[in-house]
């Protein structure tokens, strides 16, 4: 254990709490139960279904690769075979009667016939492993476009569903990493199967009474390497929670955000005792594995010895009768020899191939679910403009939420307003601007662009004529250049009005390399904006982008007040002829707006200019009073 710091003398270092609950299972441990619980029969059962579906991915990343890795494994076995049959027509020249000098030149074709099969089989070996190499990088390829093709086209609504967050953090964590893998394990298992059938054959062809000493031989160490096996999955299962435990707090040791904290509150001594108690309690029972393995190996080799020594007895009493020469017998222990060596690939690799085809598995039902979430396609093409956005009726729903966050909401906008929507926490503002940009489809009433129902518009066409400036935006870890532009690249000038709209062209001015800055401390020469620098960014994309809708979700929460008057003062201006939705809790600034929707537990309950909301004395009159307050 790391050395403790000398404690604080003020204070006492409370002693380490390991009550901090359960821990959450993790999408890297998904299937650790079932491969503790799960026996080699039952992986052996589910082997075809797995190695069809490994070998139909590797089909569509590259057909050649994957004949020649499945046909060049093949054949490797076959040329070991037939190097095994050619070692019994060598050793029975060398071992008949004669002058030695006659013996070894009646062997010497057998022989020629063995190195050529060994050359044969290494050269197979090599192109197999060639072939196969070649098609790792291009499964990965072919693995990650399908899965972010999908996950950047399925409707956004999907990643409100906590269901399809679990199936892509397992698909995207794990499974997509498993693709490799599970096609060369899918390889290796055939390889090994051929390996042992061809060892069987041979010992078959030799003589079919030294078929039963196969398992005789080959059975103790399956049976110890099964076992050792399950011994790991076992322990390692009932640690995972220990280790994830372990993994949390040597990220709050280790981590940039923490750093500071755990610093200014001396929690160093602390966090470490906590970490060394659950290291321990992992190291121990580690060392019991190491202990309990080791008797199992040890136990499998002696049964492996009593088989060969059994082997060897039976060749012995066959050969004593007559009932085979010793040139069959020296072939029969190196056939045996082989098949025990395949046999050990085979069950190392039906191991990983079944853990991986569990995580494989996640993938390939990720992909299938994400199919169904994607928009089918619309027949009308997006409006190019409109005079009037009609939203009727509107309730909506999230995805395992118990209250609708809108109930027959409808709301009006006309080319050239500026509307607002206030309303406290949760009232169901961003909600609604989500589903007017086109991001969330209704569950009952329509949104119309004139004549056009959204609901026969292609989202994506419509979402290029809305430009949002999210409550939320992105922090792009892209150059100063690219946060503004989004990669639509409408010249110099756009891009500095842009900016200058949005105040972000004083940032820009401060980068040590203009807009050509890194936006991100991760990379070299990356730079780090503070809140509010960020946020006239984000304004600077919306404004850049050609859009007849531009939606602004609290544009101001982090500016400064220059700032933040200097964008109304714009935004009061019509923002260069656009429709401009304003979302926002500064109701001095929603004074402007031509109309005001005020929400509430998802409906409109008033609507009107300023002047009309503070005469009706409702809600937005309380609000807007109660910050006026704050200010006298
Ligand atoms: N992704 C989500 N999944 C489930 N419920 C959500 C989700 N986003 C919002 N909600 C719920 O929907 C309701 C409306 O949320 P919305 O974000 O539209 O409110 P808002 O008026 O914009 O709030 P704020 O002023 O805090 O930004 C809230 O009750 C909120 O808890």
């Amino acid at each position: 254990m790391p050395e403790d710091p000398p404690e604080p003398s003020h204070r006492p270092v409370p002693e380490p709490d390991l009550e901090l609950g359960e821990i959450a299972p993790s999408t890297y441990y998904a299937h650790h139960d079932t491969m503790a619980a799960v026996g080699f029969l039952t992986m052996a059962r589910r082997l075809p279904s797995l190695i069809a579906e490994a070998l139909r991915l590797a089909w569509s990343a590259s057909p050649r690769d994957t004949v020649s890795t499945v046909s060049l494994s093949l054949l490797g076995g076959i040329v070991t075979a037939f190097g095994l049959l050619a070692t019994t027509g060598a050793l029975s020249a060398l071992l008949s009667e004669g002058p030695t000098p006659n013996r070894v030149l009646a062997a010497l074709p057998s022989l020629a016939l063995v190195g050529a099969a060994a050359v044969a089989r290494a050269l197979l070996q090599a192109g197999a492993g060639w072939a196969e190499a070649r098609l790792g990088p291009q499964l990965e390829r072919a693995a990650e476009t399908r899965l972010y093709g999908l996950t950047s086209k399925v409707e956004l609504i999907a990643y409100d569903d906590p269901e399809f967050h679990d199936a892509l953090e397992r698909a995207e964590g794990y499974g997509v990493n498993t693709v490799g893998v599970v096609v060369s394990s899918a390889v290796d298992v055939v390889t090994s199967l051929v390996g042992i059938a061809a060892a069987a054959g041979v010992l078959g062809v030799l003589h079919p009474v030294l078929l039963p000493l196969l398992p005789l031989a080959v059975l103790p160490d399956a049976w110890a390497a099964i076992r050792a096996a399950r011994q790991r999955y076992t322990t390692v299962n009932g640690l995972v929670p220990a280790r994830r435990r372990k993994y949390i707090i040597s990220r709050l040791l280790a981590d940039r955000d923490c750093a500071a904290e755990v610093r200014a509150f001396t929690m160093r001594a602390f966090l470490l005792r906590v970490y060394d108690r659950v290291a321990r309690a992992e190291q121990e029972e580690m060392l019991k594995l190491v202990r309990r393995q080791t008797l199992t190996r040890l136990t499998g080799q002696a049964l492996g010895g009593l088989g060969s020594a059994l082997v060897y007895v039976a060749l012995g009493v066959l050969l004593a009768v007559g009932a085979i020469p010793l040139a069959v017998a020296g072939t029969a222990v190196l056939a045996i020899r082989s098949a025990q060596s395949s046999l050990s690939g085979l069950l190392f690799t039906t191991n990983t191939l079944y853990e991986q085809g569990l995580y494989f598995t996640d993938f390939l039902r990720f992909c299938a679910d994400a199919e169904g979430r994607l928009v089918p396609p619309r027949p009308r093409p997006a409006p190019e403009g409109f005079d009037r956005i009609a939203a009727d009726d509107l309730t909506f729903t999230y995805p395992g939420a118990e209250e609708p966050a809108l109930r027959g909401v409808s709301v009006e906008i006309k080319r050239g307003e500026i509307v607002a929507f206030v309303g406290e926490n949760g009232s169901g503002k961003t909600t609604l601007s989500k589903i007017l940009a086109g991001l969330y489809e209704p569950d009952t009433g329509t949104v119309h662009w004139d004549d056009t129902d959204l609901r026969e518009v292609d989202p994506e066409a419509l979402r290029a004529r809305t430009a949002v400036i999210a409550q939320d935006h992105t922090r792009w870890p892209l150059t100063a250049r690219y946060n503004i532009t989004m990669g639509t690249d409408k010249g110099e000038q756009a891009l500095h009005s842009a900016a200058t709209v949005a105040g972000a062209d004083e940032v820009i001015a401060g980068l040590p390399h203009g807009y050509r800055t890194l936006l991100d401390r991760r990379f070299k020469d990356g730079h780090e904006l503070s809140g509010g620098q960020w946020q006239r960014i984000a304004v600077a994309r919306g404004f850049h982008r050609d859009a007849d809708l531009l939606i602004c979700d609290e544009p101001t929460a982090a500016l400064d007040a220059r700032a933040e008057h200097a964008l109304f003062e714009r935004i009061s201006g019509h923002a260069d002829g656009r429709t401009v939705l304003l979302i926002t809790h500064r109701l001095a600034s929603v004074r402007l707006a031509d109309r005001i929707y005020v929400l509430e537990h998802g409906k409109v309950v008033e609507q009107g200019d300023h002047d009309a909301l503070m005469a009706r004395g409702g809600l937005y009159a309380d609000l807007y009073g109660l910050q006026a307050a704050a200010y006298r």
